[in-house]
């Protein structure tokens, strides 16, 4: 069987990485940027320096700041127009997985005159995009070193996923300082995110030697940081593991796969705006419990990486530990249960479980997870989990 394995050509990584911004633009030959960034880039000033940045190299560059977390078709459309109406010939995204993911999107809708909903899906992206510099200031989604997109469809109220190598960025740029001004909340959400791409990465049923070794190195690097990253904000080596756990995620994931954790959280996303990572960390301890008998082998792995077993203890054993030790992870950066996240209410629950499990089947992960659940069996997750 053959594996393949895709990265962004270019990584650049460290604190002040950043500074090579400019730099990266002339390689790449463009001279009219457009800069895809989230109103509190533009809020906390740090937009505006990279502008002037640019600027200062002799660059054109304006900012599209119409970002929303959960970006939609709207957010891409509106960035597309505003490329085109500039004659832009390159995005730079700054910001975390929504930022990026509305400019992954728009540098290929740039290029292929379709309607967004016809790249949905695995390899439906003819045409090369425009180039994209990918510089992720949360540490969570790994979005700056994946070939996929994830936009609401405000028609169907669903997450899509456009997945090709022509989503990929060109250059990311990882600069683990952008992350320090997360608060406390927001570095345990993402940071759990993080970890979600870890496991999943590594227990799919889709998953490669190449892809295990990022997947592995993730899961270990969150162990290690993200309980620092949230206690002690300005902790640099932990806001910089963090920020390479989240690379490594995403570099394992999209060689690889998701499962069903996200799978069942994306609906919840487009349905009720709980953020992503927080509907991750919602469900990763039941999930996990449901997921176990598939595939023991790998969970007892995780366990031992993350050092929640020792290596005496067997996988049955190992695998207990772990959902200990998620469950344990969960209340020490309060996740709340899902009935308690805003907006989630019992009987709009209800309502929707039922379109949510079939949303979760539809998009294709489900299918990658260790044990492949059926809709009631979904429906039955959810109801735990809340
Ligand atoms: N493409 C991928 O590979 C991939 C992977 C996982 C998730 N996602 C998607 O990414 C989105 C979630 O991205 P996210 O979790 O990074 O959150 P986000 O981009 O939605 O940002 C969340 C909030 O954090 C703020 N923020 C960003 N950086 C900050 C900083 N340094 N300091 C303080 N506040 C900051 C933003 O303004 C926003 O209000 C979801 O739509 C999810 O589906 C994509
Ligand atoms: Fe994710």
């Amino acid at each position: 069987m053959t594996a393949t394995f895709h990265a962004p050509p270019v990584i650049i990584y460290g604190g002040n990485a950043l500074a090579d911004l400019a730099p990266q633009l002339r390689r790449l030959g463009t001279s009219r940027i457009l800069l895809i960034t989230d109103p509190f880039m533009q809020a906390n000033g740090v937009a505006a320096a990279v502008a002037g940045a640019v600027r200062a190299y002799g660059y054109h560059l304006e900012i599209f700041d119409d970002i929303q977390p959960d970006p939609t078709d709207l957010n891409v459309a509106a960035a597309v127009a505003a490329l085109k109406q500039m004659d832009g010939d390159a995005i730079v995204a700054l910001g975390g997985g929504s930022a990026m993911d509305t400019a992954k999107a728009a540098a290929v809708l740039a290029t292929n005159d379709v309607p967004l909903a016809a790249l949905e899906g695995v390899g439906n992206v003819p045409i090369r995009g425009v180039p994209l510099i990918a510089i992720p200031t949360t540490a969570g989604t790994g979005s700056e070193a994946t070939k996929v997109a994830v936009i609401t469809d405000t028609q169907r109220q669903v997450k899509m996923l456009l997945l090709d190598p022509f989503v990929m960025p060109t250059v990311a740029i990882v600069d683990y300082e952008l992350t320090l001004s997360m608060p406390a909340s927001l570095t345990a959400f993402v940071g759990i995110d993080t970890l979600t791409h870890g496991i999943e990465a590594y227990v799919s049923r889709r998953s490669t030697p190449i892809s295990d070794l990022f997947a592995l190195e993730c899961v270990r690097l969150v162990a290690r940081h993200l309980r620092t990253a949230v206690a002690e904000p300005d902790n640099h080596d932990a806001r910089d593991g963090m920020m390479r756990a989240a690379m490594m995620g995403g570099m394992a994931f999209t060689n690889s796969s998701v499962a069903l954790v996200h799978a069942m959280s994306r609906p919840i996303g487009a349905l009720f705006h709980v953020p992503h990572g927080l509907s991750n960390a919602v469900l990763l301890p039941t999930v996990t419990r449901f997921s176990i008998d598939g595939n023991a082998k790998r969970y007892a792995e995780v366990a031992h990486a993350v050092g929640a077993a020792t290596p005496d203890q067997d996988d049955g054993v190992a695998c207990a530990r772990l959902i200990e030790w998620l469950i344990a992870l969960n209340d020490d950066l309060s996740v709340p249960l899902l009935r308690h996240c805003r907006g989630v209410s019992g009987d709009a629950f209800d309502a929707v479980k039922a379109k949510m499990a079939e949303d979760a089947l539809a998009s294709g992960s489900a299918n990658h997870n260790p044990v492949v659940p059926d809709a009631a069996q979904i429906i039955r997750l959810y109801e735990e989990a809340y």
